[in-house]
């Protein structure tokens, strides 16, 4: 049977970390080419988790490796090893579930099969790194992946953007699955459950969509705060989670916010959420920063200097999300300069767009100014995106929104659909109220210009024109 010979494979593995750095893993040095037979490049991994990851997330970059050092048009499929017993699909109803690891056929493909999201080898335990502001999730966590159903019912994880929930919530997939394969795990987005839901309202698969959230042996849901002001998608979610846990099935899901603080959630669904354990993650500290830096260095199989990593978790204090943003523009930088990643490389790097996160950065984040503004004021943000009209909550609301659109590239779509699901003539309407109470009452504009400074000292967008234009 024909190969690829160790030359070219070398030669693959060296193309992929040159042109696509960021996708590049350690865990690559497994993976073994096992066949190349009438233009089919098969690649065996060692775990089906590997398989199912780089089938959906790495399949173009491999093919475009492949065709770049065989010359050959050449597809490339990813193989589970041959000695891995398959497991035959559930006998039970139409529906089966499929754990994001082995996807199971149900009926041929269907768009509720679709949605499953993919776990990502990086997303274990091992891998995520404990400090102050995420001990007790990390701790509660492992204990829900060692006792399904048993340690804590529902574990409810919730923080800001990039703080490691998804991680997380994955890495407890992964500790089941590899203590029991066999487990039923769902796995998806809050939206991929909302259109679901609606999609199979409308074609009249109910019976599908209940049997397929209701005989799991863990669901776990990303995202849950888009349940808000969604009333007939909460009905049905109430249900699927009242018969998985009254069954003692373990559900886990993630948030950014605390269950009482997630604007239009039905009590009911508030007060089951918290039976079990809440828990919140919160931004690194400056150690934290550095030792996910060096996580994700060796996940990489990268050496990144000392000082490198101290540079880059000095100057961005937001969340991992954009320290590994950070890592990856440094990382890139070096591969298409063929440069080894020294300080002088990485601050060149980062100097345009260097701690998008942080108050002594000259770009500026949505949650920068929500956390400037929600201190300020005394606020939440789930009040911010709530459809609360009391002065204490629309006042905050408008001053967001205002310099959001001062400070960021966002439309004003955007910056409404993020503010509670607000029209763009809403959000023109707060700026304006903003903009023209500065002007009439002076102490409002110097609060408001101070708050602008603490968000950081750059100018308004350079590329953007004023805002009274943009309005
Ligand atoms: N404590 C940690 N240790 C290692 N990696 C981390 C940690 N926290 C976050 N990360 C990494 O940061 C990135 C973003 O994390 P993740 O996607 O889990 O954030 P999130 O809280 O789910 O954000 P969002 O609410 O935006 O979905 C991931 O690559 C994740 O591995």
């Amino acid at each position: 049977m024909a190969k690829l010979d160790n030359t070219q494979w070398r030669e693959m593995m060296t193309y992929l970390r040159k042109k696509h750095p960021s996708i590049c893993r350690q865990w690559f040095e497994d993976l073994t080419p096992i066949t190349l037979d009438s233009g089919l490049l098969q690649i065996q991994t060692t775990t089906p988790l590997q398989q199912n990851y780089l089938q959906k997330r790495c399949l173009d970059q491999f093919t475009e490796a492949a065709q770049a050092i065989t010359g050959n048009l050449v597809a490339v499929r990813f193989v589970d090893r041959p000695a891995t017993p398959k497991t035959p699909p559930a006998p039970t109803g139409p529906t089966t579930v499929n754990t994001g690891v082995r996807p199971v056929l149900q009926n041929g493909q269907t768009s509720l099969e679709a949605d499953q999201m993919v776990i990502s080898p990086d997303y274990s335990f091992e891998n995520f790194i404990t400090g102050p502001n995420n001990q007790l999730a990390y701790a509660a966590s492992v204990a829900v992946a060692n006792q399904p159903g048993t340690a804590y019912n529902p574990l409810f994880i919730h923080g800001g953007v990039g703080l490691g929930k998804t991680h997380l919530l994955q890495a407890i997939c992964q500790q089941i699955l590899s203590a029991n394969p066999d487990t039923n795990i769902l796995y998806v987005s809050c939206d991929a459950f909302m259109n679901q839901f609606l999609e199979c309202v409308q074609s009249g698969q109910m019976n599908e969509f209940r049997h397929r959230y209701r005989h799991v042996d863990v669901l776990v849901i990303d995202d849950i705060h888009f349940l808000a002001k969604r009333d007939r998608t909460q009905e049905e979610f109430f249900h699927t989670f009242n018969e998985l846990y009254q069954s003692n099935k373990q559900i886990v899901l993630s948030s950014d916010a605390a269950p009482s603080e997630i604007p239009d959630l039905e009590d009911r669904l508030v007060s089951r959420f918290q039976w079990g354990l809440v828990t919140q993650v919160t931004k690194p500290g400056f150690e934290t920063r550095v030792a996910i830096l060096k996580a994700k260095a060796r996940l990489r199989g990268i050496e990144l200097p000392e000082d490198v990593i101290n540079y880059i978790a000095s100057k961005i204090d937001s969340n991992a999300r954009e320290l590994e943003g950070a890592f990856t523009t440094v990382q890139g930088h070096a591969a298409l300069q063929d440069q080894p990643i020294t300080l002088k490389l990485a601050q060149t790097a980062l100097g345009d767009t260097l701690a998008a996160s942080g108050p002594k950065s000259n770009q500026v984040t949505l949650q920068n100014i929500i956390d400037v503004v929600t201190e300020f004021y005394n606020v939440r943000l789930s009040d911010l995106q709530s459809r609360r009209r009391h002065k204490s909550v629309t006042e905050p609301r408008q001053v967001c929104m205002f310099l959001a659109r001062k400070r960021t590239r966002f439309s004003l779509e955007e910056i409404g659909g993020y503010f509670g699901g607000r029209d763009h003539t809403t959000v023109m309407h707060s700026i304006r109220t903003i903009d023209d109470r500065m002007k009439k009452d002076e102490n409002f504009g110097i609060q408001v210009n101070q708050l602008d400074a603490q968000i950081g000292n750059a100018p308004a967008h350079p590329t953007t024109p004023p805002l009274a234009e943009r309005v």
